[in-house]
């Protein structure tokens, strides 16, 4: 599985607020970039905390860089939630409109949630043992077998460390905007129990100027 991730973050660090509510970071330059970015990827991946917070569709992509890239009639980026315990509401925007939606989900999830979620359209993908949170590289594996060789992860932090912990992430870009959010509670980029040591070591590939920040874009070594 190729891995990108991609996010917007205030000039200190943060997703979002302390109260973990969507904020618009980014400007209309870097969503048109974000747009191109989703274009090129199989399927466009987030936690289930964005999906709590956010209720993203993540159905918008740039459908001319799609055709570009991959010739007519292209299917969409499909939608990729990592779920444990499968909360996803079963009203969530991510189960609307035409894009296949996968929840990459663990052992405890109970009989009801999965019945509820494939009932609304869900395509369940099992990868996760015991108590465990979703095993990235299994679930990798399994979406590989749907044809998800290339993902775009968009977030969020809880996520973000653990496919860096897994040593899963090939690409880092990040948006850096003109704002400032502050709050040792907020969200940052990279959260979970952070590193200690064996911290993951990036090669700067690329410095843009949008809107009004900056987009930074790593290879992950
Ligand atoms: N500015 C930006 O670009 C973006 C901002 N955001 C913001 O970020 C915040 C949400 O981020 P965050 O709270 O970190 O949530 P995440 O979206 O990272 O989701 C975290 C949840 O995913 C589930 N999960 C399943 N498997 C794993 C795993 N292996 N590792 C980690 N988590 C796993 C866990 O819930 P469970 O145990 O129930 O499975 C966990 O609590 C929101 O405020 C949102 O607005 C989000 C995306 C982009
Ligand atoms: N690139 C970017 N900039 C911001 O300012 C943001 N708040 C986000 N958030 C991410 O975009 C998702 C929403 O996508 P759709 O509205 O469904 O297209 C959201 O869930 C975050 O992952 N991203």
């Amino acid at each position: 599985m190729y891995v990108h991730v991609n996010a917007a973050t205030s000039a200190d660090g943060k997703l979002s607020t302390r109260e973990r509510r969507q904020v618009r970071i980014s400007g209309d330059e870097d969503f048109a970039r974000v747009d191109r970015l989703r274009a090129e990827y199989d399927g466009v991946l987030v936690g289930v905390g964005t999906v709590v917070a956010d209720d993203p569709s993540l159905v918008r992509h740039d459908e001319a860089h799609r055709v570009a890239e991959r010739g007519p009639d292209p299917t969409p980026p499909a939608r990729v939630v990592a779920d444990t315990r499968l909360r996803t509401p079963a009203d969530a925007a991510i189960l609307e409109g035409d894009p296949v939606t996968y929840l990459l989900h663990g052992e405890t999830a109970s009989a009801e949630r999965r019945e509820t979620l494939s009932a609304a359209g869900a395509t369940l993908v099992p990868a996760g043992s015991g108590n465990d949170r979703v095993e990235f590289p299994a679930a990798f594996d399994a979406l590989e077998t749907h044809g998800v060789e290339s993902l775009l992860v968009e977030g969020g932090g809880e996520v973000i460390f653990s496919l860096f912990e897994h040593d899963l992430v090939d690409r880092l870009s990040v948006f850096v905007g003109g704002t400032v959010i502050g709050g040792r509670q907020a969200p940052t980029l990279v959260d979970g129990r952070g590193f200690v040591d064996g911290f993951p070591e990036l090669e700067l590939e690329g410095v843009e100027r949008l809107d009004e920040g900056v987009v930074l874009t790593w290879a992950v070594r």
